[in-house]
């Protein structure tokens, strides 16, 4: 009996060791890492001279209409990609439409995000050199107008997705908590709700990870998460971003919002079509009585701001769209996404982590668990269309490597949460 309990008591120690050691080395990495953008970042001044955009634009392949019956779509987009937004879903599309129209994309190197959150810096973009030119910048990053206007061309059109902050908050704390040591000391059963009632026992501006449970959404767009709801920042900011970005989508109104992205770029109906990614199992989400969503509002106030204004001009949008043209356009992409789902998808559904036979369309799991829904690719598919449906299926890490980017650091880091804290 005591020999077993030693044996587990050195297994336990073992596996403290090894994890405080990969701790280390993956800060250190990381602390390195970081070192060389800073020291890159004094040497850059440059923006993207016009001359560039005329070159970058000749790639693109246009409907062999002529130019008085389509315009051509555009091709220099930000997409600022804000966290748990349905984000992926709409990364996708870029991915696919950029490596369509061979566009070069701004990407970083070895990892998926541009070093976030730290602030976003033009020396953290693979291969970047002062003067160079960009078409697409979609991944993760800290936003900053100033550092990202340096390699895109002045045309470029500015686009990003809110979601509702409740259920952005909501999804947040579910898929990063362990990530958040600050929720590590919350006890009970449901560390959501004990937390939504006394947020402040909790919570500290400084602490490590923190922003991921204050106005996420502020945080990412570059601003102070930690500003109350009413304080005239909040305001002041939000109009600094309206000045900023062309078009502001909305996860609750997908489809409407997929029919103005479509519009702004003169892209067609094909650009558009999607899958569903990065959702999580049903299981997983928590539900919200209405006094705790009403809790997590005025806890995510700043965010709650950004929320309703942009809402407002998106309808003001679908209003100048027409709205019987916008029922139309979202009839016909619902349709056109139905035939592919029946196309492309096994079982006509999405599936749990461990169900899905092919590693190529396994979604990147939080910290612990396998919560992340993925999907498997029909068997028997018709060739021509094979393709189009791996492409729509493929996450975001497999689909960057695809594209060419180096994720050493990213996997170092998979490879240590699975082994450390695999479920
Ligand atoms: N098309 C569409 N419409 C509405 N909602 C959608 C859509 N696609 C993804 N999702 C939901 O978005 C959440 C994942 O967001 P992201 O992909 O931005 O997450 S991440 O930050 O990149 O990890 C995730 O939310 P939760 O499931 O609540 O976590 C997805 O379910």
């Amino acid at each position: 009996m005591s020999a077993i309990k030693g044996k587990k008591c050195t297994r336990m120690t073992r596996r403290l060791i090894l994890s405080v050691l990969l701790t280390n080395i993956m800060l250190l990495l990381y602390c390195l890492t970081n070192l060389t953008q800073v020291k890159i970042r004094d040497s850059l001044q440059d923006t993207c001279p016009l001359s560039m955009v005329k070159l970058l634009t000749k790639n693109v392949s246009s409907p062999s209409l002529s130019t008085s019956e389509v315009s051509s779509p555009k091709v220099n987009i930000m997409f600022m990609k804000t966290h748990k937004t349905a984000s992926s879903t709409i990364l996708n599309i870029l991915f696919r439409f950029g490596e369509k129209h061979k566009l070069k994309f701004a990407f970083p190197d070895g990892r998926n995000d541009f070093f976030y959150p730290s602030p976003f810096l033009c020396s953290q973009v693979k291969d970047y050199r002062p003067g160079d030119c960009f078409n697409i910048v979609c991944n993760h990053m800290r936003f900053d107008h100033q550092e990202v206007a340096k390699f895109l061309p002045p045309d470029a059109v500015y686009i990003t997705i809110l979601r509702d902050p409740v259920d952005l908050f909501e999804s947040s704390f579910n898929y990063y908590h362990r990530a958040v040591p600050l929720t590590w000391r919350i006890n009970g059963e449901n560390q959501l709700v004990e937390f939504l009632n006394n947020p402040h026992t909790f919570y500290s501006p400084e602490a490590f990870n923190s922003f991921y449970l204050k106005n996420l959404l502020f945080f990412d767009f570059g601003f102070d998460n930690n500003l109350e709801g009413d304080d005239p920042r909040v305001m002041r900011d939000i109009h600094k971003l309206s000045t900023r970005f062309d078009l502001v989508l909305v996860a609750e109104y997908f489809d409407e919002s997929l029919i103005l992205l479509k519009d702004t770029l003169c892209w067609t109906m094909e650009d558009i079509l999607y899958f569903k990614l990065n959702a999580r199992r049903r299981s997983s989400v928590s539900r919200l009585t209405p006094e705790l969503r009403a809790k997590a509002l005025q806890w995510n106030g700043a965010d709650w701001r950004l929320y309703q204004h942009f809402n407002a001009t998106f309808w003001a949008r679908v209003e100048a769209y027409g709205r019987e043209r916008m029922k139309q356009e979202v009839k016909e992409l619902r349709k056109r996404n139905a035939e592919m789902k029946a196309i492309c998808i096994q079982d006509g559904g999405s599936v749990e982590a461990q169900n899905i036979h092919d590693s190529r369309f396994l979604p990147w799991q939080p910290v612990g668990e396998s919560s992340i829904l993925g999907y498997n690719v029909k068997q028997n598919i018709d060739p021509q269309f094979r393709e189009i449906c791996e492409k729509m299926l493929t996450p975001e890490i497999q689909y960057l490597s695809q594209l060419g980017v180096s994720l050493w650091l990213t996997r170092l880091w998979g490879w240590f949460k699975d082994t450390v804290f695999g479920d």
